[in-house]
């Protein structure tokens, strides 16, 4: 069922090539607003996913809605103007940053006017103000990329697709990007879909996932409820001082014998079976004479839950 709050829905979303099926019965959906990651391996189908979703590719089976319109050849057009795809192809390569952002800023109905103002916000947010006249054949692989990223979103869409697009940036701009996003999606309610393998951080972004494995969906939902049903337990790190051994056994006698304790150097690692079990550990340690130096509460995240998901089907 789609909801009206959905600007997404993929459902049954299936591609074929020849022999090879590169997309398998794929169904999620994402509400308005939301950030959903999609994630998988090299050549696990994303991209062709993103393809149907955008209407660039016709699926041999399966459908594609955005804000609550079936996409086909006739909604195509109409449906396209609200959204904001980002590849890292068919820039104008004789032209000027200037001139590529105009015509496509003027493609997609803008005054040009209008274009020239909100390329001049673009660029400065991306970092690219001070190359605005240069060719696009003269810039780096990184400075394509943030002009790639930068078209997408000139026209304010309400929904944007995003494949790796911070692949190629210093770390300093790839930061600037994510926060430029989550502005984005906070003040203009943007719905956002990014594909990209650099998962470190990604749970700022990402309000929803799925990861994608040979073409099929192996886990979606609402990213803190998919860490939460994988690691329902608390987890701590926890330096005292003293004998390793004797911190182990003042830990399981309050955890359990049988509760795992990771011990790594001078840090331990473990489990507690709920949330107040850790102030009597700590009360625990504290009474056998070994002082407590840190105790670090440990958040999984999506890096965390993506390496679980795949593993949970290797070997393939
Ligand atoms: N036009 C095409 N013709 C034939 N096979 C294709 C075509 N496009 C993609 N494929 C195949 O479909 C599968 C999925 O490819 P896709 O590009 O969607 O993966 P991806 O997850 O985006 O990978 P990456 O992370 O490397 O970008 C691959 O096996 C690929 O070879």
């Amino acid at each position: 069922m789609t909801s009206p709050t959905d600007a997404l829905v993929a459902s049954g979303l299936t591609k074929r090539f020849a022999e090879r099926e590169a997309v398998s019965n794929l169904s999620f959906r994402v509400p308005t607003g939301r950030a959903f990651g999609l994630l998988g391996p090299n050549g696990s189908g994303k991209t062709t996913t993103v393809r149907m979703l955008t209407g660039l590719l016709r699926p041999t089976g399966g459908t594609v809605t955005l804000f609550g319109q079936r996409l086909d050849t006739a909604s195509a057009d109409a449906l396209r103007g609200r959204i904001g795809v980002q590849t890292d192809t068919n820039l104008y390569e004789s032209l000027s940053v200037r001139d590529n952002l105009q015509i496509w800023g003027e493609l997609y109905g803008l005054a040009p006017a209008v274009v020239r103002q909100k390329a001049g916000e673009v660029l400065e947010v991306l970092g690219l103000s001070e190359r605005v006249d240069s060719l696009v054949g003269q810039l780096s692989k990184g400075m394509r990329q943030k002009l790639s990223v930068g078209r997408a979103v000139l026209h304010e869409p309400d929904l944007l697709f995003l494949d790796e697009p911070t692949a190629g940036l210093d770390p300093e701009a790839s930061a600037d990007l994510i926060d430029y996003l989550k502005e984005m999606i906070r003040t203009l309610n943007t719905t956002l879909i990014i594909c990209t393998h650099q998962l470190h951080g990604l749970e700022s972004l990402c309000d929803e996932l799925g990861i994608i494995r040979q073409g099929r969906l192996v886990i979606t939902g609402e990213v803190q409820s998919l860490l939460r049903r994988r690691w329902p337990e608390k987890r701590y790190r926890l330096s005292a001082a003293g004998d390793p051994a004797a911190v182990r056994a003042a830990i399981t006698a309050v955890i359990g014998a049988e509760a795992e304790v990771v011990v790594t150097g001078d840090h331990c690692e473990f489990a507690v079976p709920e949330d107040e079990a850790i102030s009597r550990v700590i009360a625990r340690l504290v009474r056998d004479g070994l002082g407590v130096r840190a105790v670090v509460p440990q958040y999984p995240t999506i890096q965390d839950l993506y390496f679980a998901t795949l593993n949970d089907g290797s070997p393939s």
